[in-house]
């Protein structure tokens, strides 16, 4: 659509950035394009209250710019929240490349794309998410200091996505409580879907804890690759919200809990690394709640690897890692029965938490 031509007279009608249903009060958006590498990329700084943005970035083939403007959007101000949440001194950003990570990531267009980061002093600080690699942050690292989930050899804390994953699982744990009585994963029916870096991971956790686990991603190689490494059965079919299952692990990428997911879910818990699993939060958290299903509210979960980079500039080390990350447990089991008691949904109660402690940051400055 905004590769079109459009009429002046109906650009008023567009609205395309500060109207954007997702713009949600961002202090700053900054598009970087660069005709010599192909590089075209949106940083969106959500909120700096307490503290530089800090958030991955995403290489993903988007349908459309308004596909790429909104994602960032939505992902930038989901880690104004997750940060929020979890304690740490950090503000919310994400930046999105708009390309094929396998086909058109260059070393050079991730050595510009560090020195856009680096035009913003520190105000963006940027770290991976999908379609990056460590490998790609150290590059990065090369020409900005404003970037982390660096290497362990050149002083990083390494790949956060092996954390992520226990976060993910500590919140898991944590809803099965909830709702089952116990945190025992032993024999409960989880459907991983999406088993990257992080969904791996997961399984790997969820294997070792005597889960029965079914994968599912749209790449063959990586689902026979991660079955032949864990006890675990590839998803033969191609609806895997109508299966019978407990537990429903999105991995992938967001808004797959939808209208139409919700009518089909058997799952009794929704507990996944993907941001952003539900396509309107309002909305979706709402009916998660009328049909009995628990939902671990993403931003809460998949905190360990925003833990885990914020070691490189906080110098905390591995210990303290792992126990800010087991320390989801408490706090999603907290969540749940605040939900319960209050009668809201997970999701707002999770983000009543975070935003008042933006709110009291903002008072007393
Ligand atoms: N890496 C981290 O530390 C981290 C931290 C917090 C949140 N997350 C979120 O977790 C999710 C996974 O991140 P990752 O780092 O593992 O990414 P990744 O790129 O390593 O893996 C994503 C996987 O999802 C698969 N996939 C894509 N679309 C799919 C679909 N429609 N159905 C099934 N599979 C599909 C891909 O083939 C790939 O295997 C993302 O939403 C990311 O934003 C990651």
């Amino acid at each position: 659509m905004v590769t079109e031509v459009v009429n002046k007279n109906e650009l008023h009608k567009l609205d395309p950035v500060f109207g954007q249903n997702s713009f949600d009060n961002h202090e700053q958006i900054v598009f970087c394009n660069d005709k010599d590498t192909g590089l075209k990329a949106i940083i969106g700084i959500h909120n700096t209250v307490l503290g530089p943005a800090l958030g991955g970035t995403r290489m993903w083939q988007y349908k459309n710019e308004w596909d790429a403007l909104n994602d960032v959007l939505r992902l930038s101000r989901g880690m104004t929240f997750k940060s929020a949440i979890t304690g740490l001194n950090l503000g919310g950003g994400k930046a999105v490349i708009l390309g094929d990570a396998k086909t058109q990531k260059t070393p050079e267009l991730m050595l510009r794309f560090g020195e856009f980061v680096h035009s913003l002093n520190g105000k963006y600080i940027t770290a991976e998410d999908v379609g990056m690699e460590t490998s790609d942050m150290d590059l990065v690292r090369t020409v900005t200091p404003y970037v982390t989930g660096i290497s362990e050899s050149i002083g990083g804390a390494g790949n956060p996505s092996p954390i992520t994953a226990y976060g993910v699982f500590m919140g898991m744990k944590a809803a099965a409580k909830y709702t089952f009585g116990s945190s025992d994963l032993e024999n409960k029916v989880v459907y991983v879907q999406g088993i990257g870096n992080v969904g791996e991971a997961l399984v790997e956790n969820l294997s070792n804890e005597g889960a029965k686990v079914y994968i599912a991603d749209i790449n063959q190689e990586r689902l026979e690759e991660v079955r032949d490494k864990y006890s675990v059965e590839i998803y033969g079919g191609n609806n895997l919200y109508a299966e019978d299952m407990d537990i429903y692990a999105p991995c992938a990428l967001g808004a797959t809990v939808n209208d139409s997911t919700i009518h089909q879910l058997k799952a009794k818990v929704i507990a996944g690394a993907a941001n952003n699993q539900l396509a309107d939060e309002l909305k979706h958290g709402l009916m998660l709640r009328e049909k009995g299903i628990v939902y671990a509210p993403d931003f809460l979960i998949n905190a360990g690897g925003i833990i885990n980079v914020y070691a490189e500039l906080e110098n905390y080390g591995k210990q303290e890692i792992i126990r800010k990350t087991e320390n989801i447990f408490n706090t999603t089991l907290e969540i749940l029965n605040n939900a319960e008691t209050n009668g809201i949904t997970t999701h707002q109660a999770a983000f009543d938490v975070a935003q008042a402690r933006i709110d009291s940051r903002k008072k007393e400055k």
